[in-house]
C-alpha cells in the first residue's frame, strides 16, 4: 500500500476499541486488541464479533492476518501506538468514572521499556485533564521502578456512531488529535494516513460514499481535544432536543415537525441531519457525556443552561409516549401495549440508556401488560433485564396480537414496512399505533384501520 506500517495495541475491545482495531488492521497496520474480558477475546479468536455491528465480522475476516487478540497487556511493550478505548461510564453524580482508564494506564505503564518512542492515545471520552492524569500515572510508574520514559500522551476522541461504526471510522468528517508532542502527532498522522488520504481499497461491506471529501485533520492541544468531544455530543443531543421541543409546539398549532425539519434543514447553516423528532435520544454516550459536561462546569461554578435543558427536554420526550397512550386509551392499567424496538437505535444490540427501558418501567408500574420485540437486541434484553416482566415476541405480527396500542420505539428498517393491515386485524380496542420515530405514513396506517399518533405532527 506504500504506507508505513505501525505496530498498534488497542486496550479495550468494545464498540470503539474493536472497530478501531479491526479498521486499522484492514488499513495495513499490525494490531493487537487487548481486553480483560476472557469471553470476548475467546469469541474474537474464534472469528466472531462479541457485539452486533454491521460489517464488523466481515472486516475481521479480511484483516485477520494482521490482527491479534489477547487478555494480556504484554503486547504493549512493542507497540508504536497504544490506544486506550476502555469504558468511562457515569458515576451517580454525573462524573465520568475513570477507574477503567486509570487501571488501563497503569497496566500499560508496566510494559513501557523506554527503548522506543511510544504514543499513548486516549480514545475514550474523558473529561478535561484526563490526558494529564494518564501522563502522571505512567510517569510515576516508570519513575518508581527506576525506568526511563520515552512516551507521549495524545487525546484522539472518537466520533463513530453505533450501527455505522465502520463507515464512520473509514470515512470520518475529521480526525482530532490533541497533544503537546509533535512526535506523537506525527506518529498518529502516519497511523491515520490511509484514512486521511483515502488510499485504501474500500471494502465491499462498506463502500466509499459517492460524494466524500477527504477528512480534515485537526491538531490541537489536549484540553481542547477533550472538550471537542463533549461539545460535539452536547451539540448533537441539543439539536435533537431542539427539534423535539419544536415538535411539541407543532402538535399544538397543527404543524408537521417533519415538514418543519425539512424546511429548516435545507439552510446550510442548520443542516438536515439529527433533526428527526420522536422519542428522543438514548445510548451510552449522549446522556453520559451531557451529564459529565454539566458536572465539569459545576466544578468551576459555571452554569450550562442549554445543556441542562437538552437533558430535561429529552427526559420529558420519552414520557410523551405515555401521555399519548393516556390521551388515546384514557385508562392504561390492564391494557396490552406492544413495544417495537428495544435497542437505543437501529442496527445495534446496545440497550444502554434505551428509551424503551424507561417506557417499559412506567407501563409496568401503571399496571399494563407489556409485549416486546426487537430484531437483534431481544437476547441482550433477556440477559440484562430478567426482572422486567414483559412478554418477548418473535416478530411484529406476534407482538400485535391483542394489543390495544403498539409503540414504535426504534426505527429499525423492518418497522418501516410493517404489515399494517395484519397488525390492525390482530390488535384490539382502539388499535392505536404510536409512531415514536415518525416512520409510518399516517394515511397508510389509517387506511389499514389503525389510529395513528405521531410525534410533533
Ligand atoms: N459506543 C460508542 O458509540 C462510542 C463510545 N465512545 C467512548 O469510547 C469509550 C469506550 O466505549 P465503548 O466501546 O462503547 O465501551 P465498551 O464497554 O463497549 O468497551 C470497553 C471495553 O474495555 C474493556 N476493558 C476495561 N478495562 C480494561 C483493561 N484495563 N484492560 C483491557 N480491557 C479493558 C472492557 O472489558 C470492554 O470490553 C467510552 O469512553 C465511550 O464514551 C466514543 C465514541 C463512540
Ligand atoms: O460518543 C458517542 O458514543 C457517539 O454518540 C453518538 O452516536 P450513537 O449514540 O452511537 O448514535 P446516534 O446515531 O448519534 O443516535 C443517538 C440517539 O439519538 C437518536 N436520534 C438521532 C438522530 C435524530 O435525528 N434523532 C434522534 O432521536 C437515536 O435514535 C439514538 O437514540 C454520536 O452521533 C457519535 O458521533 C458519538 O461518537
Amino acid at each position: 500500500m506504500g504506507q508505513q506500517q505501525l505496530n498498534v495495541c488497542v486496550v479495550g475491545a468494545g464498540y470503539v476499541g474493536l472497530t478501531t482495531g479491526v479498521c486499522l488492521a484492514y488499513l495495513g497496520h499490525q494490531v493487537t486488541c487487548i481486553d480483560k474480558d476472557r469471553e470476548k477475546i475467546d469469541m474474537l479468536l474464534a472469528g466472531r464479533a462479541p457485539i452486533y455491528e454491521p460489517g464488523l465480522e466481515d472486516l475481521l475476516r479480511l484483516a485477520n492476518a494482521r490482527l491479534k487478540f489477547t487478555t494480556s497487556p504484554e503486547a504493549c511493550r512493542h507497540a508504536d501506538v497504544i490506544i486506550l478505548a476502555v469504558g468511562t461510564p457515569p458515576t451517580p453524580n454525573g462524573n465520568a468514572d475513570l477507574s477503567f482508564m486509570e487501571a488501563a494506564a497503569a497496566e500499560v505503564a508496566a510494559q513501557l521499556t523506554g527503548e522506543r518512542f511510544q504514543v499513548i492515545v486516549n480514545k475514550s471520552t474523558v473529561p478535561v485533564g484526563t490526558a494529564q492524569r494518564v501522563n502522571l500515572i505512567i510517569t510515576t510508574a516508570i519513575a518508581s521502578r527506576g525506568g526511563s520514559a520515552n512516551f507521549a500522551v495524545a487525546s484522539n476522541p472518537e466520533f463513530l456512531r453505533e450501527g455505522v461504526a465502520i463507515h464512520d471510522t473509514l470515512y470520518p468528517d475529521r480526525i482530532v488529535i490533541g497533544s503537546a508532542s509533535n512526535e506523537a502527532i506525527n506518529m498518529l498522522r502516519v497511523m491515520y494516513a490511509p484514512i486521511l488520504e483515502q488510499t485504501f481499497a474500500a471494502p465491499k461491506v462498506c463502500p466509499r460514499p459517492e460524494r466524500f471529501d477527504l477528512p480534515a485533520l485537526v491538531t490541537t492541544d489536549v484540553t481542547s481535544a477533550e472538550m471537542i468531544k463533549y461539545a460535539a455530543n452536547a451539540f448533537l443531543a441539543m439539536k435533537i432536543s431542539f427539534i423535539n421541543e419544536i415538535g411539541g409546539l407543532c402538535e399544538k398549532v397543527g404543524a408537521d415537525v417533519t415538514e418543519v425539519a425539512r424546511g429548516i434543514g435545507l439552510d446550510k447553516r442548520i443542516g438536515p441531519r439529527f433533526l428527526q423528532a420522536g422519542l428522543g435520544w438514548g445510548g451510552s454516550c449522549f446522556g453520559k457525556d451531557t451529564a459529565a459536561l454539566i458536572r465539569t462546569a459545576q466544578e468551576y461554578g459555571y452554569d450550562m443552561p442549554i445543556v441542562s435543558a437538552t437533558v430535561s427536554v429529552n427526559r420529558r420526550q420519552r414520557l410523551r409516549a405515555i401521555d399519548k397512550l393516556q390521551e388515546t386509551l384514557k385508562v392504561v392499567r390492564g391494557r396490552t401495549i406492544g413495544l417495537l424496538g428495544l435497542a437505543f437505535k437501529p442496527d445495534t444490540d446496545d440497550l444502554r440508556d434505551a428509551p424503551a427501558l424507561d417506557i417499559i418501567r412506567v407501563l409496568l408500574e401503571m399496571g399494563a401488560r407489556v409485549k416486546v420485540y426487537d430484531p437483534v437486541a431481544l437476547e441482550n434484553f433477556k440477559i440484562q433485564y430478567p426482572n422486567l416482566a414483559v412478554e418477548p415476541c418473535k416478530n411484529a405480527s406476534e407482538l400485535s396480537q391483542d394489543c390495544d396500542a403498539v409503540i414504535i420505539v426504534t426505527e429499525w428498517e423492518e418497522f418501516r414496512h410493517l404489515p399494517l393491515a395484519e397488525l390492525a386485524e390482530k390488535m384490539t380496542g382502539a388499535k392505536v399505533l404510536i409512531d415514536g420515530r415518525n416512520i409510518i405514513d399516517r394515511q397508510d396506517a389509517e387506511k389499514a384501520g389503525l389510529r395513528y399518533v405521531g410525534f410533533g405532527r
